[in-house]
Formats: C-alpha cells, sequence, structure tokens
C-alpha cells in the first residue's frame, strides 16, 4: 500500500505533533505545547497516515528572509520533520520533501526554501545547501579583558541600561530593536506575529541550574538602541570563590555604542568568570574587542540550510556586490523545472534572472547555489572544491561571478524554526 502525504487538518494536529515528540524523544511543557500549536501552519502541514494513525509530519512555515542587498523575501521554512520508526527508511521523508516542493512552487510566492537540520547529511540530496553557520564561544572573562574604544561624547551621552530578571517584561523595546536589525544581515528572519514569544521559551528543564532568561535593554535617549537575553548561573568552587557563567541567548544593537555598553554589562556580571555564547554570527564585532582570542573557546557550526525553489526569482530577488552577467548552468535532479541555463545580470541595486540559450561561463548545482547565496560561502571556495566549474577556464567568470556574489557581512539565522 503506498502511503502519500496530504495536508494535515486542525483536529489532527495533537497525534500529529506526538509523532514529532517521539521522533526527537522530547519532553515539553504546556506552554511550550501552546506555543507550536498557535505557529503551526496547518494548511501548509504535512503528514503521511498508515491505518488512520500519523506516522509522519511536516511543516512549512511562512517567512521573510533579509538576503544581499536588503531585501525581505518570502521563504518557505521546514520545519517539525520526523518520521515513526516503524516507518522509517521507506521514502517517507523524500516523499514530503517533494510534496512541499511542489506545493511552494504551485503557490507561487516563495523563491527560497529553507531549514535548519537536526542531521546535516539528511537534506543535501534535496538540494538544500549550507548558507549560513554560526560561531558559539565560551570566554573566560576572568583572564580576557574587554577592549573599547572610547564613546565619542554624542555617543555616550543619553546611553542608559535598563535591566529586568523577566525576560518577557521588556519584549517590546527587544522587537524594536529586532526589526530594525533584520534587513542588515543576509539570514535573518522577519517576525511573523507570535514568533516574538518564540526566543522566550525558558523551560526549566533546559536550564541547567541558570536563573530564569534575563533582560537588558539599552535606550539612547529613551529609544531602545539594543538588547541582550541571557541567564546567570552563579557556582562556587570548592574553596568558595565565585565561578559563574553567564549564558547569552540573544544580543542585538543598532550601533557600536550599545552593541559596546551591552557587552561591558555582561563582561562585568559580579560572581561570574565566563560568557558562554551558544549562536552568534561568524563575525560578531566581539571578536575584535577581545585580547586574547585562544581564551574565548570559538568554534563554528552548521545553522541555515538554504534551497532555491525557483532559481530565475530566487537570484532575481538578491543584489549583487558587484555588477554581474553570467549564465549559469544549473543541475537540478530533485526540482527538474530549475535544470538549464539562466543568464544573471545584476549589480547592487538589482537584477534579473532568465533562462537563457546562450553558453554557459559556470555550471553548478542547485545546492551549491543555496549555499552561496546568502553570501557567506564563496564560488570560488566550492569551485576549489571542485563543485563549481569555470566552462572556459581563464574567462573570468569565476572570479567576477564570486565578487558579486559576496556579502559585506556574514549571513546568520538568529534562531531556530
Ligand atoms: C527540518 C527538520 O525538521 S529536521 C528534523 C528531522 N527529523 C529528525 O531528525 C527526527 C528523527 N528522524 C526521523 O524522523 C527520520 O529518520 C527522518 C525524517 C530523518 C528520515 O525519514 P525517512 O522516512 O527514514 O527518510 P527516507 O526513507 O525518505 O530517506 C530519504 C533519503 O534520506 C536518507 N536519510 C534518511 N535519514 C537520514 C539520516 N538521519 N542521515 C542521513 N541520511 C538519511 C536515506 O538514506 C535516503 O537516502 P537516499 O536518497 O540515498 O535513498
Amino acid at each position: 500500500m503506498t502511503m502519500e502525504p496530504r495536508v494535515l487538518q486542525r483536529s489532527e494536529w495533537d497525534a500529529w505533533y506526538d509523532v514529532l515528540l517521539s521522533a526527537f524523544a522530547s519532553e515539553e511543557t504546556s506552554q511550550e505545547r501552546e506555543l507550536y500549536r498557535s505557529l503551526t501552519e496547518v494548511e501548509r502541514s504535512l503528514g503521511i497516515w498508515d491505518e488512520g494513525r500519523p506516522v509522519a509530519t511536516a511543516g512549512l512555515l511562512s517567512f521573510r528572509m533579509a538576503v544581499p542587498g536588503g531585501a525581505v523575501v518570502p521563504t518557505a521554512g521546514v520545519t517539525m520533520v520526523s518520521v515513526a520508526p516503524t516507518h522509517r527508511r521507506r521514502g517517507l521523508l523524500r516523499s514530503m520533501m517533494r510534496r512541499q516542493l511542489e506545493d511552494v512552487r504551485a503557490a507561487g510566492q516563495e523563491p527560497l526554501a529553507a531549514l535548519t537540520a537536526s542531521e546535516p547529511a539528511i537534506y543535501g540530496r534535496f538540494g538544500y545547501g549550507l548558507a549560513a553557520r554560526a560561531l558559539s564561544a565560551r570566554i573566560d572573562t576572568s583572564r580576557v579583558a574587554l577592549e573599547l574604544p572610547a564613546p565619542t561624547a554624542a555617543e555616550a551621552d543619553g546611553l542608559r541600561l535598563r535591566q529586568s530578571d523577566e525576560a518577557a517584561s521588556l519584549l517590546a523595546e527587544c522587537e524594536a530593536v529586532y526589526a530594525r536589525v533584520v534587513p542588515r544581515r543576509p539570514g535573518m528572519l522577519a517576525r511573523r506575529p507570535g514568533w516574538e514569544r518564540m526566543p522566550l521559551l525558558d523551560p526549566e528543564r533546559s536550564r541547567a541550574g541558570a536563573s530564569p532568561l534575563r533582560c537588558v535593554v539599552a535606550l539612547r535617549d529613551g529609544e531602545p538602541v539594543g538588547y541582550a537575553r541571557y541567564a546567570v548561573n552563579v557556582r562556587w568552587t570548592e574553596t568558595g570563590a565565585s565561578d559563574g557563567e553567564v549564558r547569552l541567548r540573544e544580543l542585538e544593537a543598532l550601533d557600536p555604542a550599545g552593541y559596546a555598553a551591552l557587552w561591558r554589562f555582561l563582561w562585568d556580571i559580579d560572581l561570574t568568570t565566563s560568557i558562554v555564547a551558544g549562536d552568534r554570527p561568524l563575525d560578531d564585532p566581539w571578536l575584535h574587542l577581545v585580547n586574547d582570542p585562544r581564551r574565548c573557546g570559538t568554534a563554528v557550526g552548521d545553522s541555515l540550510y538554504l534551497r532555491p525553489v525557483e532559481v530565475g526569482a530566487a537570484l532575481a530577488a538578491r543584489c549583487y556586490a558587484a555588477p554581474v552577467d553570467v549564465v549559469l548552468e544549473v543541475e537540478d535532479a530533485f526540482c527538474p523545472w530549475n535544470t538549464g541555463r539562466w543568464r544573471l545580470s545584476g549589480d547592487e541595486k538589482g537584477a534579473v534572472c532568465e533562462p537563457t540559450r546562450d553558453a554557459a561561463d559556470l555550471s553548478l548545482s542547485v545546492r551549491e547555489l543555496g549555499r552561496a547565496y546568502l553570501g557567506g560561502t564563496s564560488l570560488t571556495a566550492l569551485a576549489g572544491a571542485g563543485l563549481v566549474a569555470e566552462q572556459r577556464p581563464g574567462s573570468g567568470a569565476l572570479r567576477a561571478t564570486a565578487a558579486a556574489f559576496t556579502s559585506e557581512v556574514q549571513p546568520w539565522l538568529p534562531h531556530g524554526f
């Protein structure tokens, strides 16, 4: 008997969601369940049923994502993917991935699909490429100095911090800052209503001894210019010395003085000797403000995977750092409508991308386009790996196209989904 995906009905949500929880062996609170229930776009969610019982789940979320140049582009967020252990490795995931991409294409609104992967090996075969990575750090603040440039008088004047032990109480200030930083960095997600509650989720089981989530806001002349959400885990050594840790969950700022004030605050929290940050941009400015990078415990991990659903619309939706006029030969086995030659012409103001019969300058797969799309991975590096080929070596097409695809800031995904 074939089992095909179909759209979820709201009355089926609990049983459908339990398949997902079981696949992740997750516990959860009623608050989390209600949040995920309210954020599920039921009409875009798929399931597979066997003898009336759900055995597979996959959701889509209607996001808008910042791309190089600052546009915020409709993007299908792939989420809540699971297959019951009794039904794995029989192609159920593949059938849901195919149905999702066909549905997104048919709706014609979202040129991109994005996800974060439970395991990085799963999604490349469906055309998703690693487009943004994340930096983690464990900074020994007892040994590393934060060396901040002196703010100008105008910057320092009127800058105040307001702190709350209840992160939710400063929500409006944080959201005002967040909305303004979105277009500045590729990969940032504009907030849909309800998603502002996601960063505040703070179940006790995940605290591992730390305080509930706190918040500090930087205000200039009363207007919010930055915020950080964090928790403090105060610990003591056997000899009674304080050895606590600041766990940084989020930090956004609109200007360098606000940014510096927030880091200074976190650095100086009494009874702590480290800051642990799990998910920061690769080019986070604090990296240039420390006197000892070796004691900052940095590591880089994968974060956002991106897939052009419609190659032409996706490449036309972003801007390019340098003028580019190139024919790309794209291979896309999973979404064959993308396979073929595309002429991309663009610059820092915009772009067009249309099918063409002209000879190709570069050839690559759709996964490589996803990797390079936000400007975080260079086409030159992908060519070095043999994944992008210049059709006429020495033509300069690779160098010119790689330069055009770069982003002046590293792409970064602000939160999982
Ligand atoms: C965006 C998100 O939500 S990420 C969350 C993903 N979910 C989880 O990790 C929960 C636990 N795991 C699961 O529920 C399932 O094992 C899934 C969803 C990962 C895979 O579902 P399945 O129905 O078994 O996958 P399916 O049989 O369609 O496999 C398709 C292909 O992916 C491969 N694949 C499946 N799972 C994995 C994996 N964990 N690692 C590497 N490859 C995998 C299969 O080998 C197959 O490869 P092929 O194209 O070479 O034939």
